[in-house]
């Protein structure tokens, strides 16, 4: 893998702001696209085109996934984390990125000192030995004595997301007219993850820094996003933040700063931030989508951006995300071991 010295740097800084982003003005925008997967291909294709190059986030609908495995999920996520602290630090991530993040170590700290006020676990789906590689390794679990359905709930989980994130990637094919099959070659062995989140019941206030998840741009190539009945997810639109409330039955997604690179800025990877404001816990569960490790991230036919440095410089999907997360950490390792 190149030094990410000789990687294209420029084009990858950390979007995260801190405080209230671009106005503390908040609205509920009705026109977040719902896409419903039950149509014709070509005719959700062409609903896709619009949303990702427009607002960067949709609504899906008539996704297939059984609702027990989204629900047998949430109710895993909510029994690991009633576990007491000591149990779960047992399985502290580590620097494979997989495992429990306690509050207050699963993000950067922002410029008020604060971090993302939310505790998380992580998932992969690809395990492998190279632990000497970043985001490498293998998944831990909790012991089956004391969580016996966690494991298979979270892998059943792993692959529904997957499948929609592959129904997603042949749309986005489709869309960008290289056809349904283009991107499914460099999916074969992903590096993707699934994040089950709890945030806090506490006070969240933006312009102190407080934030369940400070304002961010997701890192890879697509997000398809689960979340329980509490509202709290915002994203940064035409200047104001606009709430994207809980639609029971749909999955939220969103387009990642790996696409956006890739299709030369056309589909926008869109700034977005959690204020859990009801006073309750809340639950979400991202599954974040990206190529396989040594996929070459290759400017698309015709999508070249010409502001990044006159030419889009070959990566790999694993320097990207090795620079990406260097950029937001400020080189430093995720976890402190
Ligand atoms: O919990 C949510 O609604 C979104 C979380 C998120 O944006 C993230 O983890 O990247
Ligand atoms: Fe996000």
């Amino acid at each position: 893998m190149a030094p990410a010295a000789e990687i294209d740097f420029a084009s990858a800084p950390s979007r995260r702001l801190t405080g209230s982003g671009p106005t503390t003005k908040s609205r509920h925008l009705a026109s977040i696209p719902v896409i419903d997967l039950a149509q014709p291909d070509h005719l959700a294709a062409e609903e896709v085109a619009a949303a990702c190059s427009s607002v960067g986030f949709f609504y899906v609908r008539n996704h297939g996934v059984d609702e027990a495995v989204i629900e047998n999920q949430f109710v895993q996520s909510h029994a690991f984390f009633d576990l007491p602290l000591e149990e779960k630090l047992k399985i502290k991530a580590n620097a494979s990125q997989r495992g429990y993040y306690p509050y207050s170590m699963g993000s950067a700290k922002n410029s008020k000192g604060q971090h993302d006020q939310k505790e998380a676990f992580n998932v992969y789906g690809f395990e492998s030995d190279s632990t000497h590689l970043p985001f490498h390794g293998h998944n831990l679990w909790p012991p089956e004595t004391m969580l016996p359905d966690f494991r298979p709930a979270m892998l059943a989980y792993y692959d529904a997301m997957n499948q929609v994130g592959i129904r997603i990637l042949r749309l986005l094919g489709l869309a960008l007219k290289l056809g349904p099959d283009y991107f499914l070659p460099k999916f074969q062995a992903s590096t993707s993850n699934i994040r089950c989140v709890h945030y806090l019941p506490q006070q969240y206030s933006p312009a102190d820094g407080i934030c369940g998840v400070g304002a961010h741009t997701d890192w890879g190539m697509l997000t398809v996003l689960a979340t329980d009945a509490q509202p709290g997810l915002q994203i940064s639109h035409e200047g104001s933040w606009i709430d994207v409330e809980p639609r029971p039955g749909h999955f939220v997604i969103n387009i990642g700063d790996l696409l956006d690179r890739w299709t030369g800025g056309k589909f926008c990877s869109t700034l977005h931030r959690v204020i859990n404001k009801t006073g309750k816990d809340r639950y979400s569960c991202p599954f974040f989508l990206a190529p396989d490790w040594n996929a070459k991230i290759e400017p698309l036919p015709g999508l070249q951006d010409p502001t990044i440095n006159g030419s889009q410089k070959v990566v790999t999907c694993g320097e990207w995300l090795s620079m990406r997360r260097a950029a937001e950490y400020g080189g430093k390792p995720l976890v402190a071991l």
